[in-house]
């Protein structure tokens, strides 16, 4: 019996999923790509393809080996209640890191009002082919592929899209050709909009991180935007402070524009950690307008960047 043989014993969702299958003597030894299945899922498969065997009279021993060649990606995603906050600048960097410190990581810039990832990942121009239907993701210089609402749309063109057109789209960005990308980080809108209601309901992310400013007004919004996230079972791994504390670069005094503490204290609230506390510093505007993350280099707002990051880490390892 040849492997088409002993595929045809099998239910067609088990036969689809056959990666080699053989007869020696009476034992047959067949390997199934289980990738995107969880485990009872994979032992129901594996039950059920050795009892549909073991029906025919020349197999008497079965032996079935499980790979799940595509790695499980797991979303995560960078939400904020209002705009300007630095949410992509954030994801940027954070994807940068994670990227240094070995993770498969890649973005997907769902934020249909402001999509800025490829110019903060330095690909801006550059456009993603469709390959059987679906979109392959545009490198960057950092090892982090990005797909962005930008790559659908002409430059420039303002969006005025509705409920399913949203989720068509963002269903195309994450359903892409994303390889070996374990963790795919998604710079999410501002707010509880269309876009965010079409990720919970069809693209669950394990967990997401929440942007803020100090101050009252941001807080109040990203209050909200983590309280989405918790209603619908996603857990907050943990809340960011942006534009915390400015220091004059003449005199070196520290000022604080947008306030101080206030997410820190959100957080404890909200029992989250607060995962980092990132200055308002020119450098980091700059970095972020030339395509060039501070994550990448040695600086100081690098390396809080880069703690911010190994937080994500650790939690997505734990
Ligand atoms: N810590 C910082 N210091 C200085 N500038 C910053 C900092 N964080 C972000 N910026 C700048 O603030 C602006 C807004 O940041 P960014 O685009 O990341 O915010 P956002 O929350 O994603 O905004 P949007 O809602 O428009 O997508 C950008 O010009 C960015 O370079």
């Amino acid at each position: 019996m040849d492997q088409d043989a002993l595929k045809a014993l099998l239910r067609a969702d088990i036969a689809a999923r056959v990666q080699s299958a053989r007869l020696t003597g009476a034992t047959a030894t067949v390997v199934l790509d289980v990738a995107g299945l969880d485990a009872q899922a994979r032992a129901a498969l594996g039950q059920a393809a050795e009892q549909a065997l073991l029906k025919n009279e020349q197999i008497d021993d079965v032996r079935l080996a499980m790979t799940a060649e595509r790695a499980q990606r797991r979303i995560v995603a960078i939400g904020s209640g209002k705009g300007g906050v630095g949410k992509s600048t954030l994801t940027a960097n954070l994807a940068v890191a994670l990227a240094q410190s070995g993770h498969k990581v890649g973005v997907v810039d769902a934020d249909i009002y402001g999509p800025s990832q490829p110019v903060l990942l330095g690909n801006a121009g550059e456009r993603p082919v469709a390959e059987e239907g679906k979109l392959v993701p545009v490198a960057s210089e950092y090892g982090v592929p990005v797909l962005s609402m930008g790559h659908l749309v002409e430059p420039g063109k303002a969006i005025a899209w509705r409920g399913p057109m949203v989720g068509n789209a963002l269903g195309q960005l994450i359903d892409a050709h994303w390889g070996d990308v374990e963790v795919l980080l998604v710079d999410l809108p501002p707010g509880t909009g269309d876009v965010q209601l079409s990720m919970l309901q069809k693209h669950k992310p394990a967990g997401a991180v929440i942007v803020s400013t100090p101050q009252d007004l941001a807080l109040i919004d990203a209050t909200r935007a983590a309280q989405l996230f918790e209603t619908a079972g996603v857990p907050i791994v943990g809340l960011v402070e942006n534009m915390a504390g400015y220091a004059c670069p003449h005199c070196g005094e520290v000022s604080d524009p947008f306030g101080r503490g206030g997410v820190e204290a959100a957080a404890e609230a909200m029992g989250a950690p607060l995962l980092g506390r990132i200055p308002l510093e020119m450098a980091i505007r700059e970095a972020s307008d030339a395509g060039k993350p501070l994550a990448a280099g040695e600086g100081a707002p690098g390396a809080i960047f880069r703690d911010v990051a190994d937080r994500l880490a650790t939690w997505l390892a734990g």
